[in-house]
């Protein structure tokens, strides 16, 4: 696939561009490799100013970097708009947070004195998909530079534009140049970029095949990786649900970034009790959906970001339907310009067709009927994905068996899924492993040096030694916004 930017709401080309050449390359990770030496002993305060800076920059620049996101993905308007929104939300969440997290952790030992230091590790390459073509990055380069590491991103082929304007926003946010680097490569090429000595860690977002892949290189690299993959998340309600509202979510959940993402809402499993009247309203509430230019405000699903995507889908609901599943609502691509594909619900579907365990990256629900709780949670964990979950109901020992038994990295109760800055984001079993996001997500790319200073040190404590001051969460005026770890810096 080369690098450009086809509009998927009409088939356009928009844009080409060319693949570095391996020289170029070369450069790019030399200018990283410097850029991190000097970079990680920029004080924290000042990689604090500069974050800040970005966040109000992209909340500037809302306008067009949401269009370039729908222009080259389709995503809705409002839609790319709230993404860019989030990512100034996580820039000031590190700005804010990046203190606590890094400052040392000290540890009560039989030693002298001993603690944690959190160091950044080097350059670090992102491999990121085109879904949420600014968060995923911002999600990962937040923590990255805040703790002083240095990022190298390998973007979607469908998305140059977007993450040329990010390297830009960086840039132009005051962080040094070579600390955010945006390398347009095609995907032969990422290997190299691996294998080279001066990257030490990879992030990815993708698909499972991604994953295998560059997992299984940084692997055998002994390179530190988080993967961040496929889901094909549950949306369990049970009868004590508030039905009107997990029917409206169900539809958000289930088309948001028009059904292409990793944590939407895939399997609809529903009580038996409430099953037939939440199917009226879900069918009723995916064909309400205004499908169409995903430039106008009004328009609830856009067109999938490739055809390749598209075909990928309809092959899906085709496989399905002639393995026995129904179709309830929608089930055909929308012929004209754009791929467009309407919003779909399936029932009856057997084990026996392939979607039962694969992902659907698409508008399309498939929907279960269960007796009872044990069967609801046994058909949510039958899948090869761990990545999220989201049940409804009010019955408080159903919340908990829900919370202890569904196999996957996050679990809402009453609301759909979601990231958040403030929260552990990531998966277990085929979804990945790894965390992204609050103070995992930091920890992911430091290196948690453990200090022991045995002896007593010279008569007189020097003065930057001391005092060793303990955060103590319960004891600090929320109010306070003074630097709590002054006494650690430049130690
Ligand atoms: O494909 C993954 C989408 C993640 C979206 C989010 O972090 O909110």
């Amino acid at each position: 696939m080369a690098i450009e930017t086809i509009n998927p709401a009409d088939g356009t080309l928009v844009k080409t561009f060319p693949a570095l050449t391996t020289e170029a390359v070369q450069q790019r990770l030399a200018l990283a490799a410097e850029a991190f030496a000097s970079f990680r002993r920029v004080p924290l305060a000042h990689r604090a100013l500069c974050m800040r800076k970005l966040a109000s920059t992209l909340e500037e620049e809302v306008e067009d970097l949401a269009a370039l996101i729908t222009l080259e993905m389709g995503k809705p308007i409002l839609a790319a708009k709230a993404e860019i929104v989030k990512c100034a939300a996580v820039c000031r969440y590190y700005a804010e947070h990046a203190a606590l997290i890094l400052a040392p952790e000290v540890v009560q030992t039989e030693r002298n004195h001993s603690y944690i230091k959190w160091e950044p590790l080097g350059p670090i390459l992102a491999v990121m998909p085109w879904n949420f073509p600014f968060w995923q990055v911002f999600r990962f380069l937040a923590p990255a530079l805040m703790a002083g590491n240095v990022g190298l991103l390998k973007p979607a082929q469908n998305v140059p534009q977007c993450s040329l304007a990010i390297e830009s926003l960086v840039r132009r946010a005051g962080f040094p140049r070579g600390t955010f680097q945006t390398l347009l490569i095609e995907v032969p090429q990422v290997e190299a970029v691996l294998n080279d000595r001066r990257v030490v860690a990879v992030t990815v977002t993708g698909s499972e095949q991604a994953g295998r892949a560059i997992g299984a290189q940084a692997g055998w690299l002994i390179k530190k990786s988080v993967m961040e993959l496929g889901g094909s998340d549950p949306f369990i309600v049970m009868a004590s649900a508030d039905l009107e509202l997990a029917v409206t979510t169900a539809v958000k959940a289930r088309t948001v970034a028009n059904g292409q993402s990793c944590i939407a809402a895939k399997r609809f499993i529903v009580a038996a009790e409430i099953y037939d009247e939440f199917e009226r309203r879900f069918v009723d509430g995916m064909e309400m959906l205004r499908v169409g230019d995903p430039m106008r405000e009004s328009t609830d699903v856009g067109p999938l970001a490739t055809v390749k995507i598209l075909e990928g889908v309809e092959a899906q609901v085709k496989a399905a339907v002639a393995a026995g599943a129904r179709v309830l609502t929608g089930g055909e691509r929308l012929h004209g310009k754009g791929n467009y594909f309407e919003p779909t619900i399936l029932t009856n579907v057997p084990r026996t067709a392939p979607v039962f365990y694969e992902e659907i990256f698409g508008p399309v629900a498939m929907l279960f009927r269960v007796q009872n709780i044990d069967e609801a949670i046994a058909l949510a964990n039958d899948t090869p994905f761990g990545l999220g979950a989201s049940a409804w109901t009010r019955d408080p020992a159903e919340q908990q068996r829900l919370i202890a038994e569904m196999e996957c990295g996050t679990v809402f109760l009453n609301a759909m899924v979601a990231s958040d800055p403030q929260l552990p984001f990531g998966g277990i079993k085929r979804s990945g492993h790894g965390r992204e996001l609050s103070a995992a997500g930091m920890r992911e790319f430091l290196n948690a040096k453990t200090v022991v200073i045995a002896d007593q040190g010279p008569a007189e404590p020097e003065p930057d030694r001391k005092p060793i001051v303990i955060y103590e969460p319960a004891d600090r005026d929320p109010d306070d916004r003074t630097d709590p770890y002054a006494a650690y810096r430049n130690r």
